[in-house]
Protein backbone atom coordinates (compact mmCIF):
# COMPACT_ATOMS: atom_id res chain seq x y z
CA UNK A 1 0.00 0.00 0.00
CA UNK A 2 1.55 3.13 -0.83
CA UNK A 3 0.57 5.60 1.79
CA UNK A 4 -0.36 9.92 0.69
CA UNK A 5 2.38 11.81 0.07
CA UNK A 6 1.51 15.62 1.22
CA UNK A 7 0.47 18.02 -1.29
CA UNK A 8 3.76 19.70 -1.18
CA UNK A 9 5.31 16.59 -2.79
CA UNK A 10 2.65 17.22 -5.54
CA UNK A 11 4.19 19.16 -8.79
CA UNK A 12 2.31 21.98 -9.73
CA UNK A 13 0.26 21.95 -13.05
CA UNK A 14 2.95 23.89 -14.99
CA UNK A 15 6.40 21.69 -13.74
CA UNK A 16 8.18 20.24 -16.70
CA UNK A 17 9.77 16.82 -17.07
CA UNK A 18 13.62 16.80 -16.25
CA UNK A 19 16.29 17.74 -18.95
CA UNK A 20 18.98 14.91 -17.72
CA UNK A 21 22.49 17.30 -18.81
CA UNK A 22 24.14 16.57 -22.20
CA UNK A 23 27.61 16.20 -19.72
CA UNK A 24 25.54 13.73 -17.19
CA UNK A 25 27.74 10.70 -16.87
CA UNK A 26 26.39 7.53 -19.44
CA UNK A 27 24.02 4.66 -17.83
CA UNK A 28 25.88 2.79 -15.69
CA UNK A 29 28.49 4.79 -14.99
CA UNK A 30 29.49 5.18 -11.33
CA UNK A 31 29.00 8.47 -10.00
CA UNK A 32 32.16 8.63 -7.38
CA UNK A 33 31.86 10.14 -4.00
CA UNK A 34 30.94 14.35 -4.15
CA UNK A 35 33.37 14.30 -1.41
CA UNK A 36 35.34 12.23 0.86
CA UNK A 37 33.35 13.64 4.08
CA UNK A 38 30.29 12.97 3.02
CA UNK A 39 28.17 10.73 5.61
CA UNK A 40 26.32 9.09 2.50
CA UNK A 41 28.97 8.47 -0.04
CA UNK A 42 32.85 9.63 1.52
CA UNK A 43 35.12 6.93 1.61
CA UNK A 44 36.99 9.10 4.40
CA UNK A 45 34.02 8.54 6.58
CA UNK A 46 34.35 5.27 9.19
CA UNK A 47 31.03 4.82 10.00
CA UNK A 48 29.22 6.57 6.83
CA UNK A 49 27.42 4.75 4.29
CA UNK A 50 29.55 4.49 1.26
CA UNK A 51 26.89 4.50 -0.96
CA UNK A 52 28.15 4.07 -4.26
CA UNK A 53 25.62 5.14 -7.14
CA UNK A 54 25.32 4.74 -10.81
CA UNK A 55 23.79 6.88 -13.43
CA UNK A 56 20.72 5.38 -15.12
CA UNK A 57 18.96 6.09 -17.88
CA UNK A 58 16.64 9.76 -18.17
CA UNK A 59 17.56 11.70 -15.23
CA UNK A 60 17.64 8.23 -12.79
CA UNK A 61 20.30 6.62 -10.73
CA UNK A 62 20.71 3.09 -8.99
CA UNK A 63 22.87 2.70 -5.35
CA UNK A 64 23.84 0.00 -3.12
CA UNK A 65 24.25 0.32 0.54
CA UNK A 66 25.33 -2.04 2.86
CA UNK A 67 23.98 -1.95 6.72
CA UNK A 68 26.61 -2.65 8.91
CA UNK A 69 26.72 -2.39 12.20
CA UNK A 70 27.67 0.65 13.25
CA UNK A 71 23.95 2.16 11.32
CA UNK A 72 22.07 0.02 14.16
CA UNK A 73 19.05 1.14 15.78
CA UNK A 74 17.04 -1.99 17.49
CA UNK A 75 19.30 -4.88 18.08
CA UNK A 76 20.78 -6.33 14.49
CA UNK A 77 18.12 -3.52 12.34
CA UNK A 78 19.00 -0.94 10.77
CA UNK A 79 18.24 2.72 12.25
CA UNK A 80 14.94 4.25 10.48
CA UNK A 81 17.45 7.83 9.92
CA UNK A 82 19.96 5.95 8.65
CA UNK A 83 17.73 4.51 5.77
CA UNK A 84 16.25 8.05 5.18
CA UNK A 85 20.06 8.82 4.84
CA UNK A 86 20.46 6.35 2.21
CA UNK A 87 17.51 7.70 0.65
CA UNK A 88 18.35 11.17 0.65
CA UNK A 89 21.58 10.62 -0.66
CA UNK A 90 20.34 8.23 -3.46
CA UNK A 91 17.87 11.00 -4.60
CA UNK A 92 20.63 14.17 -3.67
CA UNK A 93 23.13 12.07 -6.66
CA UNK A 94 20.34 13.07 -9.25
CA UNK A 95 21.29 16.69 -9.10
CA UNK A 96 24.41 15.26 -10.67
CA UNK A 97 22.35 14.79 -13.77
CA UNK A 98 20.70 17.47 -14.36
CA UNK A 99 24.23 19.46 -13.23
CA UNK A 100 21.63 21.62 -10.49
CA UNK A 101 23.50 22.57 -7.58
CA UNK A 102 19.83 21.56 -5.01
CA UNK A 103 19.45 20.73 -1.38
CA UNK A 104 16.83 18.62 0.03
CA UNK A 105 13.54 20.82 1.06
CA UNK A 106 11.49 17.96 2.40
CA UNK A 107 11.70 14.42 2.48
CA UNK A 108 8.87 12.08 3.53
CA UNK A 109 9.76 8.53 4.17
CA UNK A 110 8.16 5.16 4.49
CA UNK A 111 9.44 2.15 6.21
CA UNK A 112 8.17 -0.58 5.11
CA UNK A 113 10.08 -3.48 6.43
CA UNK A 114 12.65 -3.85 8.50
CA UNK A 115 15.99 -4.01 7.25
CA UNK A 116 18.79 -6.37 8.90
CA UNK A 117 22.31 -5.60 9.44
CA UNK A 118 24.46 -7.06 6.86
CA UNK A 119 21.36 -6.30 4.03
CA UNK A 120 22.08 -4.49 1.36
CA UNK A 121 19.47 -2.39 -0.09
CA UNK A 122 19.19 -1.68 -3.71
CA UNK A 123 18.26 1.81 -4.51
CA UNK A 124 16.73 3.75 -7.46
CA UNK A 125 15.80 7.48 -7.68
CA UNK A 126 14.51 9.47 -10.38
CA UNK A 127 13.69 13.40 -10.97
CA UNK A 128 9.49 13.34 -11.56
CA UNK A 129 9.22 16.96 -12.75
CA UNK A 130 10.95 20.38 -12.21
CA UNK A 131 9.17 23.82 -11.27
CA UNK A 132 11.28 27.03 -11.04
CA UNK A 133 13.55 25.81 -8.38
CA UNK A 134 11.95 22.55 -7.10
CA UNK A 135 12.93 19.47 -7.86
CA UNK A 136 10.30 16.67 -7.02
CA UNK A 137 11.75 13.35 -7.01
CA UNK A 138 11.31 9.81 -5.51
CA UNK A 139 13.21 6.50 -4.69
CA UNK A 140 12.73 3.40 -3.32
CA UNK A 141 14.75 0.65 -1.39
CA UNK A 142 14.81 -2.87 -1.84
CA UNK A 143 16.28 -5.68 -0.12
CA UNK A 144 17.57 -9.51 -1.80
CA UNK A 145 18.29 -7.45 -5.24
CA UNK A 146 17.72 -4.98 -7.32
CA UNK A 147 13.61 -6.77 -8.00
CA UNK A 148 13.46 -7.92 -4.21
CA UNK A 149 11.23 -6.70 -1.90
CA UNK A 150 10.47 -2.77 -1.40
CA UNK A 151 11.65 -2.07 2.20
CA UNK A 152 11.62 2.10 2.36
CA UNK A 153 10.65 4.61 0.00
CA UNK A 154 10.54 8.55 -0.05
CA UNK A 155 9.57 11.07 -2.03
CA UNK A 156 11.02 14.39 -1.52
CA UNK A 157 11.26 17.90 -2.89
CA UNK A 158 15.06 19.20 -3.81
CA UNK A 159 15.78 23.32 -3.70
CA UNK A 160 18.02 24.90 -6.35
CA UNK A 161 20.76 26.96 -4.62
CA UNK A 162 23.44 28.95 -4.77
CA UNK A 163 26.96 27.62 -4.31
CA UNK A 164 26.47 30.47 -1.34
CA UNK A 165 24.13 28.22 0.73
CA UNK A 166 27.42 26.31 0.69
CA UNK A 167 29.95 29.18 1.18
CA UNK A 168 28.33 30.90 3.76
CA UNK A 169 26.64 28.63 6.07
CA UNK A 170 29.21 25.80 6.34
CA UNK A 171 31.86 25.82 8.60
CA UNK A 172 34.59 27.74 7.51
CA UNK A 173 37.51 25.48 7.83
CA UNK A 174 36.09 22.84 5.94
CA UNK A 175 35.05 25.35 3.59
CA UNK A 176 38.64 26.29 3.10
CA UNK A 177 39.77 22.90 2.71
CA UNK A 178 37.40 22.02 0.18
CA UNK A 179 38.37 25.36 -1.97
CA UNK A 180 42.06 24.83 -1.78
CA UNK A 181 41.42 21.01 -2.64
CA UNK A 182 44.22 21.25 -5.70
CA UNK A 183 42.00 18.92 -7.85
CA UNK A 184 39.20 20.98 -9.79
CA UNK A 185 36.83 18.28 -10.03
CA UNK A 186 37.07 17.63 -6.82
CA UNK A 187 37.05 21.38 -5.83
CA UNK A 188 33.36 21.57 -7.95
CA UNK A 189 31.84 18.05 -6.51
CA UNK A 190 32.22 19.09 -3.16
CA UNK A 191 29.41 21.55 -3.59
CA UNK A 192 27.96 19.70 -6.90
CA UNK A 193 29.08 22.31 -9.56
CA UNK A 194 29.78 21.95 -12.77
CA UNK A 195 33.59 21.62 -13.15
C1 LIG B 1 26.39 19.04 -2.61
C2 LIG B 1 25.12 18.19 -2.57
C3 LIG B 1 24.98 17.44 -1.25
C4 LIG B 1 23.75 16.53 -1.25
C5 LIG B 1 23.56 15.87 0.12
C6 LIG B 1 22.22 15.14 0.21
C7 LIG B 1 21.09 16.14 0.24
C8 LIG B 1 21.00 16.82 1.60
O1 LIG B 1 20.85 16.20 2.61
S1 LIG B 1 21.06 18.55 1.64
C9 LIG B 1 21.07 18.92 3.43
C10 LIG B 1 19.70 19.05 4.03
N1 LIG B 1 18.99 20.22 3.55
C11 LIG B 1 19.25 21.45 4.03
O2 LIG B 1 20.12 21.68 4.85
C12 LIG B 1 18.39 22.57 3.49
C13 LIG B 1 18.07 23.62 4.60
N2 LIG B 1 17.03 24.53 4.10
C14 LIG B 1 17.34 25.67 3.46
O3 LIG B 1 18.51 26.06 3.37
C15 LIG B 1 16.21 26.48 2.86
O4 LIG B 1 15.01 26.21 3.55
C16 LIG B 1 16.01 26.14 1.35
C17 LIG B 1 17.28 26.49 0.55
C18 LIG B 1 15.67 24.66 1.13
C19 LIG B 1 14.83 26.95 0.80
O5 LIG B 1 15.02 28.29 1.16
P1 LIG B 1 14.93 29.47 0.07
O6 LIG B 1 16.06 29.36 -0.90
O7 LIG B 1 14.80 30.76 0.84
O8 LIG B 1 13.65 29.14 -0.75
P2 LIG B 1 12.12 29.52 -0.48
O9 LIG B 1 11.84 30.79 -1.21
O10 LIG B 1 11.78 29.42 0.97
O11 LIG B 1 11.42 28.30 -1.22
C20 LIG B 1 11.47 28.12 -2.64
C21 LIG B 1 10.26 27.31 -3.02
O12 LIG B 1 10.41 26.00 -2.42
C22 LIG B 1 9.33 25.71 -1.53
N3 LIG B 1 9.85 25.03 -0.35
C23 LIG B 1 10.96 25.34 0.35
N4 LIG B 1 11.13 24.48 1.38
C24 LIG B 1 10.09 23.62 1.33
C25 LIG B 1 9.70 22.51 2.12
N5 LIG B 1 10.42 22.11 3.16
N6 LIG B 1 8.56 21.85 1.77
C26 LIG B 1 7.84 22.25 0.71
N7 LIG B 1 8.17 23.29 -0.09
C27 LIG B 1 9.28 23.96 0.23
C28 LIG B 1 8.74 27.08 -1.17
O13 LIG B 1 7.38 26.95 -0.81
C29 LIG B 1 8.95 27.85 -2.47
O14 LIG B 1 7.94 27.49 -3.37
P3 LIG B 1 7.31 28.59 -4.42
O15 LIG B 1 8.47 29.02 -5.29
O16 LIG B 1 6.27 27.83 -5.15
O17 LIG B 1 6.80 29.69 -3.57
Amino acid sequence: MKSGTSAALSPPADATPPVRHPEAPAPGEPLGAHYGQCFGCGGDQPHGLHLQARAGEGVSVTAEFTVRPAHQGAPGLAHGGVLASALDETLGSLNWLLRTIAVTGRLETDFVRPVPVGATLYLSAEVTAVAGRKIYCTATGRTGGPDGPVAVRADALFIEVKVEHFTENGRPEEIRAALDDPDQVRRARAFEVNP
